[in-house]
Formats: C-alpha cells, structure tokens, sequence
C-alpha cells in the first residue's frame, strides 16, 4: 500500500455528548497510513500524533468497513466495536489519496 503519510486532524466521535473529541491527549496533526500485513493479507489504519508519537488510532479495516466521505476534507468510518473515527485532513489532496488507498484495501479483503 502506499506508505505515503496522510496528515490528519484524528478525531472520534463520544456518542453520549453527541460531539467529536480530539484523539489521544493532545490536540494536533498525527500521520494516519493504511498498513498492509502481507501475509494475513489484513490492513490498519494507524495514526500516530506528530508531537509525541502517541498512537491516536489503530483500527483493522474490515470487509464491511463503510468508508464515508463527509466532506472534501473529512472522512469517517464505524469500527467493529461501533466507535466513530473522523479525519480531518489538512488538504483535499491528502485525504483523496487516503480514501483511494482505503478503497484499494476495501477492494483488495
Ligand atoms: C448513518 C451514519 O452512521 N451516519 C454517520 C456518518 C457515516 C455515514 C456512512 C458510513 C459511516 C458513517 Cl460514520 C453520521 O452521520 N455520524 C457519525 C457520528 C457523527 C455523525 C452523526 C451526526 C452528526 C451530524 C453532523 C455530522 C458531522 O459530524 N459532520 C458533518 C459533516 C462533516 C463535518 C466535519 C467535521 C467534524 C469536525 C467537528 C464537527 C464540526 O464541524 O464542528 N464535524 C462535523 O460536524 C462533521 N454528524 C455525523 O457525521
């Protein structure tokens, strides 16, 4: 998979406020990539915080994965366990190519 690193604003959405939190304990940019095990043939999403290496996300991308494309800049996925991770990207160009690499792994399980 590309290994290109997508820059993102992580957030995920609390259910009982109704409202969007910042992933991890800091607000800021993290680095999100698509990683391909290459023998199970699974994929992950993995964000991790440009300032402290903090893992903000690390989400299997699974064949029922409904990817949406809210807006140019965010993009939002349920996880298995029902959590709502978004992604505000800092540029359209950054999260089409994220969303084309998702689409790629989608394709690809
Ligand atoms: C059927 C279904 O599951 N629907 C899900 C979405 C979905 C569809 C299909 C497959 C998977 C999924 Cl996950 C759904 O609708 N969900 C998932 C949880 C949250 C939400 C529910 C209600 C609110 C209303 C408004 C809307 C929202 O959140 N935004 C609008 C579009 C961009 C706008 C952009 C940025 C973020 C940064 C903070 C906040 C702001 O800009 O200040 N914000 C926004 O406001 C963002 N919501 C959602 O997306």
């Amino acid at each position: 998979m590309s290994d290109e690193k997508c820059l993102a604003s992580v957030m995920i959405y609390d259910d009982g406020e109704r409202k969007w939190k910042a992933a991890g304990k800091t607000q800021g940019l993290s680095s999100v990539c698509i990683y391909r095990h290459t023998q199970e043939n699974t994929f992950r999403v993995i964000g991790r915080k440009d300032q402290d290496g903090e893992v903000v996300i690390n989400c299997a991308v699974v064949p029922q994965l409904k990817y949406n494309r809210a807006t140019a800049t965010f993009h939002q996925w349920r996880d298995g366990n029902g959590t709502v991770y978004g992604l505000n990207f800092s540029t359209g160009h950054t999260a089409a190519a994220f969303a084309a690499t998702m689409d790629a792994a989608l394709d690809a399980l």
